[in-house]
């Protein structure tokens, strides 16, 4: 029984072989030789907020990473960009849309959702700025959270915008802070401070700047040395399942809806003044 167990920790835990740098200029990712742990770098000015083409290389990179036997992942934003992790979904995806391009798109969050939401190693994101919506959303994929603050804001703020995130962004909400909190949080389109994030559970750590960050995101990937990777990836598809089950039954239908509303006039309205709003 222990020999079996020997062999499943060896050969899931082999180390990849080379450090691996891909930087395909929105995204760049590195392996590190020694450890195993990928750093997975989001980098779009102004505000790495995701368009079609930023979403198809996070997907790509995920499935790559999983492919390649990595210890873990820290997932962050470029330094330069200095005050924003993420600023969500580009809302110019969702105006004015041409068709085809919404569908895909919708249809590629969906599976990127599925990719970072159930990896089989450890995921962490250092959340180094503002974290809001779809920002939010891939913070949360992550099986830990360290924000950088006291000055940052997260959190699902669709309703602000006039739109209803999914049953699955706000199941993922639900999973982390609770039920309760979550459904006043995201009816409510609620942001918070890295302190408020602290406190309700949204974030595991703060840190007042992003190296520290970082080591903690590294610590935290760190305490799974012991832990046999696959002990860790069945426990965590035991605990993620229902919630990813729900969207792998229901893809398309889920597409509809939001294919639908996003194109009505009154939701068009309000994405045009939030767009307006924010150029001011
Ligand atoms: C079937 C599958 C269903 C899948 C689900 C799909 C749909 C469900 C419905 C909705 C989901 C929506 C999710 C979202 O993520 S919506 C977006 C949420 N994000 C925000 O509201 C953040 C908005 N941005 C800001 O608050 C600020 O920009 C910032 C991030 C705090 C940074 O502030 P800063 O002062 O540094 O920058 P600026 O505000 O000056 O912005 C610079 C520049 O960027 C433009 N911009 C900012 N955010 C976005 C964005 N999310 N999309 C597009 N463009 C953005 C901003 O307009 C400025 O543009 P300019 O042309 O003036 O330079």
């Amino acid at each position: 029984m222990l020999k079996r167990y020997n062999i499943i920790l060896y050969s899931t835990n082999k180390i990849v072989n080379s450090c691996r740098y891909v930087s395909q200029s929105m995204l760049k990712s590195t392996v590190n030789e020694k450890t195993g742990i990928a750093t997975v770098i989001i980098n779009k000015p102004p505000v790495n907020c995701i368009s079609l083409e930023l979403l198809n290389k996070i997907n790509t990179e995920i499935n790559k990473l999983q492919k390649d036997n990595i210890r873990g992942m820290i997932l962050t934003s470029v330094r330069s960009l200095q005050k924003v992790f993420c600023g969500g979904l580009d809302i110019k995806e969702f105006y004015n849309p041409n068709p085809d391009r919404l569908a895909k798109y919708l249809t590629n969050l969906q599976d990127t959702w599925l990719s970072l939401y159930m990896t089989s190693f450890p995921t962490v994101s250092v959340i180094n700025g503002h974290s809001l919506g779809g920002g939010c959303l891939i913070a949360m994929c992550c099986d830990y959270r360290v924000m950088v603050g006291p000055d940052y804001t997260i959190g699902l703020n669709e309703t602000k915008l006039g739109v209803v995130p999914p049953k699955w962004f706000q199941d993922t909400m639900a999973a982390i802070i609770g039920h309760r909190k979550a459904e006043v949080s995201v009816i409510a389109g609620k942001t918070y401070t890295t302190d408020e994030a602290l406190q309700i559970g949204l974030v595991d750590e703060s840190s007042p700047d992003i190296d520290n960050a970082y080591k903690k995101g590294i610590q935290f990937l760190n305490s799974f040395e012991k832990i046999s990777p696959w002990a860790f990836k069945m426990t965590k598809n035991i605990s993620r399942q229902p919630i990813s089950q729900w969207l792998i039954d229901n893809k398309q239908k889920d597409l509809e809806f939001v294919f639908n509303y996003m194109q009505t006039p009154s939701v068009q309205k309000h994405l045009g003044l939030y767009l307006q709003s924010l150029k001011k």
